[in-house]
């Protein structure tokens, strides 16, 4: 299995640009759409966790990402159909360039990637929380710090606490996990700002897109409000 870019996962950019509205055609009904980017550098596992949570699934092998990979799932919070759509952004510099506009605009909320096994990544941290900065990112857009690759426990880094002072500094949540292992709650992490997204944003109707796809089927799932 790989997740390098297929036609599966890959929105054309036209398309995604018509999908980022509000709401989004689901069977019958509509779904709101949360968009959600995922950055931080190279390697650090982003394609890996975004796939995780869309697939259940870890990728036997990845490439790196070049511009965005797009992905998304379906779920159910709270009685309400919402879609969250994943950006699986490029980290390294020269696959980002042509894209990077695209992938702040409209976006809900900002996932930052480390991997705990390799300190530049944690040190890279500032420099992709300026790139948010310099595209006008509101501070309304809630953001969170995820650690990655904690199953390899032996080659650690970044020390838990130095990654929640960070975290603290900058108002986010911090979490660790890993992509690689099912225990690690990969789900709830997004499933989590799903639900600060929906307790934080209004529903706003407005008519569907009409040629948007359903690409994954939706799953049920309740997890605490994290306000
Ligand atoms: N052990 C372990 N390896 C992981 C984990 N997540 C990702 N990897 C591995 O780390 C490497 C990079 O993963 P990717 O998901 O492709 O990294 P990326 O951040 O998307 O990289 P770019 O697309 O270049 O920005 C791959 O070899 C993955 O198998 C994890 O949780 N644990
Ligand atoms: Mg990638």
């Amino acid at each position: 299995m790989s997740a390098a870019p297929t036609g599966d996962d890959v929105g054309l950019e036209s398309s995604l640009e018509a999908s980022i509205t509000s709401t989004c055609s689901f069977g019958a009904s509509r779904a709101r759409i949360f968009k959600i980017i995922v950055i931080g550098d190279s390697n650090v596992g982003k394609t890996c966790l975004t796939y995780r949570f869309c697939t259940s699934c870890f990728p036997d092998r990845t490439e790196a990402t070049i511009g965005v990979d797009f992905r998304e799932r379906s779920v159910e919070i709270d009685g309400e159909r919402i879609k969250i759509q994943l950006w699986d952004t490029a980290g390294q510099e020269r696959f980002r360039k042509s894209m990077v506009q695209h992938y702040y605009r409209n976006v809900h909320a900002v996932v930052f990637v480390y991997d705990i096994t390799n300190m530049a990544s944690f040190q890279s941290l500032p420099s992709w929380i300026e790139e948010c900065k310099q595209h006008l990112l509101s501070n309304d857009v809630p953001r969170i710090l995820v650690g990655n690759k904690c199953d390899l426990r032996d080659s650690i880094q970044v020390p838990t606490d130095l990654a929640q002072k960070f975290a603290d500094s900058h108002s986010m949540p911090m979490f660790e996990t890993s992509a690689k292992n099912t225990t690690d709650h990969v789900e709830a992490i997004f499933m989590t700002l799903a639900h600060k997204l929906k307790s934080h944003k209004p529903l706003i109707l407005s008519q569907p897109p009409e040629n948007t796809v359903q690409l994954n089927s939706g799953a049920k799932t309740t997890f605490p409000c994290w306000c």
